[in-house]
């Protein structure tokens, strides 16, 4: 039966992680790059014997909270475009509970992690063992079952020879580009221990081959026939564009056809913001040019996209009586929406084949999309240059706060800067490669509409679970994968004080990170939310038990866990941190004092389906309420 290697099931593990490999384009390169963990009773004895002892090649990494080091995980896996995972290790009970956020993270933006929650005995035979649930109707519910709803892959070890069907399960997952996201692996703490005769072919090297899936010729033909009835084309590149590298292709055709492009959250930068006919992101985020060419539009080609509502302004941006679409995707699910005209292949594959077969075919737009451009430019020059003045300003998002209010929060924040300027003037001075990371709050509509970002996968929007906290977990991450280029967290107030504390990770490891920390005294965008339909502003405000609004030192909490700090209120000082801030080796925090309303509102096309009260005495509510029904009458069910 050949040959037998006396392994504990965590030694096996670390011995099978360590031979995975992953080939693209005939290039083949290690799969996983190490570990993450946080240790417990449930996993140091086991995995954390094993990684002392016999790590091999895999780095080891201490993480401060096992949300946050499995947002790590994720952002590099992404900046690596899913072709290099990380797997993350917590103890059983509350250490595996808080990767489960993480996990619906990673789930919701299809990204490769492996995840490790320790489990309780296998044999029961201490029960109820520290931090054990007891269910009174089932002994064999761990708090490892929340995984399942957050796993594309999940498996639990109760002997350690299910370790050998479990891992290679897994990492068909994990390498699959249909079907990739996080695969959850759960292991008792005594089966970790537990030692067994592998086959030791079980070790062997493995490669997993990417290989570009082809579109057929019916498939081809049905996609060249489409772009060819179409006038006005527009192609709408979505995440899966980018992890399949096909920028050149999207170029070639956008270019030899006249066709716009425009983008998807997860998409961004797939294409350079600088390409004439790139028009930004486009949706409820979206910027004026991307919408007006998407409402426009009689046939979207939709490369990549999984159409959340954010993209399609919940089923409401596109006109859908003469628009039709092709989508070009791996997984055929995501092919079938909107009835599309489907074409199951990768995406860069699909527009090589298409490219080399559209002739001389050419858009109705002629110079329409430069001057859509040129409009959105001139729009975002006017954001630059918002000021605020203490008598009659009129922010962006209007009519919430009146002038006494924003003159309380200038006087108590110290500050006369909008969020607006601040940002464009940030992006005016990072270093043109530096990667940006944001994901929740107000922040990340500003960054889909105004950070332009003129190079190639730099712009790092995790905008599928929006989970507040990946911000500068994801920036620790992204440096990870691209340790050359600056990596910049662009966070607000709320998610900084929901999760950070992967600062002293960071510091720890010495990866420099930079935390652009944008601070308006509370959830901006959700107190945005409540008073765009007619509620008050309550619960969403930082005020204080006397209604003051709070000013919270946050250079000094950066200062103290050893960070490079600066405070700024004016656009001079912020330039001068940002410069100063990219000298630095150790990692920097800016805090930025921006008033509130002063983010980006939305642009015609950017109507968000939010459940409104039906029954409220308030007036303004009972309008909110008639106008959503009014636009979900007219909006595509499906
Ligand atoms: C983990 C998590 N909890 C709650 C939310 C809902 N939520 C979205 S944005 C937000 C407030 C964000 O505040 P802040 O980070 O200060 O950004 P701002 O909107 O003020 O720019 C909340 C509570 C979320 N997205 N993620
Ligand atoms: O509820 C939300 C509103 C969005 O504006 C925000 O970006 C997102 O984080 C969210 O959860
Ligand atoms: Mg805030």
């Amino acid at each position: 039966m050949g040959e037998k290697i006396r392994l504990t099931t965590a030694q096996a593990l670390v011995k099978f992680l360590n031979q995975q490999y992953i080939s693209v384009d005939g290039v083949e390169t290690p799969f996983v790059e190490g570990v993450f963990h946080i240790y417990g009773h449930g996993n140091v004895l086991g995995l954390g014997e094993a990684l002392e002892n016999n790590p091999g090649r895999l780095k080891s990494y201490q993480g401060k909270n096992e949300q946050g080091m499995a947002h790590a995980a994720t952002a590099f896996a992404r900046q690596n475009l899913r072709q290099k995972i990380f797997a993350v290790s917590a103890s059983a009970g509350p250490g595996s509970a808080n990767m489960v956020t993480a996990a619906g993270t990673a789930f919701a933006n299809n990204i490769p992690v492996l995840f490790l929650p320790a489990d309780t005995f296998a044999t029961r035979q201490p029960d109820p063992v520290l931090q054990q649930l007891e269910h009174e109707h089932s002994t064999d519910l761990t708090t490892n079952e929340a995984f399942k709803a957050v796993s594309r892959y999940w498996d639990r070890i109760d002997r350690p020879e299910q370790l050998m069907s479990a891992l290679i399960r897994a990492f068909e997952v994990l390498t699959n580009p249909a079907t990739t996201g996080p695969a959850t692996i759960c292991l008792p703490q005594d089966v970790e221990a537990m030692a067994y005769d592998y086959p030791v072919n079980f070790f062997n090297k493995r490669v997993h081959y990417v290989d570009r899936k082809l579109p057929t010729q019916r498939e081809l033909d049905g996609a060249i026939a489409a772009i060819k009835q179409s006038k006005r084309p527009v192609l709408l590149v979505g995440g899966g564009a980018k992890y399949s590298e096909a920028r050149e292709e999207l170029v070639a055709l956008s270019e030899k056809a006249n066709i716009p492009i425009v983008e998807t959250h997860a998409g961004k930068s797939t294409v350079e913001f600088t390409h004439p006919n790139n028009l930004g992101g486009n949706g409820i985020l979206g910027t004026s040019a991307a919408n007006k060419a998407v409402m426009n539009a009689d046939l979207i080609i939709g490369i990549g996209t999984r159409y959340t509502d954010f993209t399609t302004s919940s089923r409401t941006l596109f006109d859908f009586d003469k628009t039709t679409f092709l989508n070009i995707n791996v997984n055929r699910g995501q092919a079938y929406k909107f009835d599309g005209f489907q074409v199951v292949a990768d995406a860069k594959a699909a527009l090589q084949s298409i490219n080399k077969n559209i002739g001389d075919y050419q858009s109705s737009y002629g110079e329409e999309t430069a001057s859509l451009k040129q409009e959105w430019e001139n729009e975002r020059n006017r954001l630059a240059a918002t000021e605020f003045n203490r008598n009659d300003f009129k922010p962006e998002i209007a009519d919430h706060f009146n002038q006494e209010i924003l003159n309380d929060y200038a006087d108590a924040l110290k500050t006369e800067l909008t969020q607006t300027e601040a940002l464009i003037r940030v992006n005016d001075v990072v270093d043109s490669d530096a990667i940006v990371i944001s994901s929740a709050g107000s922040l990340p509509g500003d960054m889909q509409r105004i950070w332009n970002a003129n190079v190639a996968n730099t712009f790092h929007l995790e905008y599928g679970y929006s989970c507040m906290g990946y911000e500068i977990a994801g920036a620790l991450g992204a440096k990870l994968a691209k340790p050359e280029q600056e990596s910049y967290a662009v966070v607000g107030d709320g998610s900084f004080l929901m999760l950070h504390s992967e600062i002293v990770t960071a510091l720890q490891y010495d990866k420099k990170i930079n935390l652009l920390l944008f601070d308006n005294s509370g959830f901006g965008c959700i107190n945005n939310l409540q008073m765009d339909h007619g509620n008050g502003s309550t619960g969403t405000e930082f005020r204080n038990a006397n209604n003051e609004i709070m000013n919270i030192d946050y250079a000094k909490i950066g200062e103290g866990y050893g960070l490079k700090t600066y405070s700024v209120n004016n656009l001079k000082d912020l330039t001068a941190a940002v410069e100063d801030a990219k000298k630095q080796t150790v990692s920097t925090l800016i805090e930025i004092k921006v008033l509130p309303k002063t983010m980006t509102d939305g642009y015609d096309g950017s109507w968000w389906n939010v459940g409104v009260a039906e029954v409220s005495e308030k007036e303004s509510v009972q309008k909110a309420a008639a106008e959503r029904q009014q636009i979900l009458d007219n909006a595509r069910q499906y």
